[in-house]
């Protein structure tokens, strides 16, 4: 079942954002503010609501996928190709306030490692995500939509995504990874897994490249995530192509192994968010296995991810659409911006290597979010 919730708070309408989803082969976007949230506790259950009513839907599935904050979208529009930024007002942008606050401390998520170690060292896991978070506090609102802009420039090669969120808040992030997408009969799947920073220096960079695609360490964390998906994916379709080698995949900050699965649907009923909502969370974001991993990281990490390693996407009355992994995120809630970042640990892990690793992703957000509010970035964060 779902109930509606009321998505703006009084007074704030003009803050609120529409939902919008650019890749670089399509922009996805409702024409304004979306005005109300469902809130389901069964993304399933809001899947065939919508089919029953022929609305497109569009919103994010958390990250244990117990909640969906899903809006119908009856003028959803889908434009393909590489279209331009849309041109809307800037907002005069907020300034910072006061110091980040980390959560933990860096010794405190080189400690949290150490812990993920002893659990798969005593065969508890394989695999975990431990996530971390770094909050900033403006004098006034980040203007969610302004700041998805910058991003979409910043990085042209990601999933750009903003995605209004219950309480007035937004989750605004540029993704590189594709949990799922339907279109017609054709399922897709990006995962990654095992990454470097990358390095100003082009030798280094390109040396770094290079070790990451041989590192037995990264192949292995890599290879969890692709089994789980293919298994997950198998029942759904008929036939599947699962390339045996990952490739590498560039961000603007870290270096990734990635794998694209193919896979044509069995049954053309099925949408886009069921598909999204068996995969959800995968070992790219959880670990394995799953029930062991997921009780591992929720002790350690000491936060609520809510949506951060969750989903956002959207999904139209045909079932067609497209789920994008919460990652490279800030959730927007007043004056405050959250950021998200995890690693992948396995046997084999290194507590500093995976601390460098979170901090060369939050800066994906970082460089804009404090960019634009004319900041240098004075806070080491590692
Ligand atoms: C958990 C995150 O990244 C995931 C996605 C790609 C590579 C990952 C890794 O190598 O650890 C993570 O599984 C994050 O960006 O916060």
């Amino acid at each position: 079942m779902f109930s509606v919730l009321s998505f703006t708070r009084p007074g704030e309408r003009t803050l609120v954002p529409g939902f919008h989803l650019r890749t670089p082969f399509s922009v996805v976007e409702t024409p304004g503010p979306v005005p109300e949230l469902f809130e389901v506790s069964s993304p399933r259950t809001l899947s065939e609501t919508a089919s029953q009513h022929g609305h497109a839907v569009v919103g994010a599935l958390s990250f244990d996928c117990s909640r969906a904050a899903l809006a119908a979208a009856p003028d959803l529009s889908v434009t393909h190709g590489s279209p331009g930024l849309r041109v809307v007002r800037e907002e005069p942008w907020p300034r910072l306030v006061g110091d980040a606050v980390l959560h933990p401390t860096p010794e405190g998520y080189r400690e949290g490692v150490r812990q993920v170690l002893r659990a798969i060292a005593e065969e508890r896991v394989v695999k975990t995500v431990l996530g971390r978070t770094v909050q900033y506090r403006f004098d006034a609102p980040v203007p969610a939509e302004s700041l998805t802009r910058a991003l979409a420039r910043r990085h042209p090669e990601a999933r750009t995504y903003c995605c209004p969120l219950p309480g007035g808040d937004s989750l605004v992030g540029a993704s590189p990874e594709l949990l799922v997408s339907r279109h017609g009969t054709t399922v897709r799947s990006h995962p990654l897994a095992g990454s470097v920073p990358r390095s100003a220096n082009p030798a280094q960079d390109e040396a770094a490249a290079r070790q990451l695609l041989a590192s037995t360490k990264d192949l292995r964390e890599h290879a969890v995530v692709v089994e789980m998906i293919a298994d997950t994916l198998a029942p759904y379709c008929t036939r599947l192509t699962v390339p045996n080698q990952p490739a590498l995949v560039s961000t603007r900050t870290v270096w990734h192994l990635g794998t694209w699965l193919r896979g044509e649907l069995r049954d053309p009923q099925t949408s886009s968010l069921e598909l999204a909502a068996a995969l959800q969370p995968t070992p790219a974001l959880c670990g394995a296995p799953h029930q062991p991993a997921l009780d591992l990281l929720r002790g350690v990490e000491g936060f609520d991810r809510e949506w951060f390693g969750g989903a956002v996407g959207w999904n139209d009355e045909h079932g067609d659409g497209e789920w994008t992994v919460a990652i490279r995120c800030a959730r927007l809630s007043g004056t405050t911006a959250t950021l998200f970042a995890g690693a992948g640990l396995v046997a084999g892990s290194d507590p500093s290597a995976e601390l460098a690793e979170t901090s060369a992703k939050f800066a994906a957000l970082q460089d804009v979010l404090l960019g634009c509010a004319g900041q240098e970035h004075q806070e080491r964060i590692a």
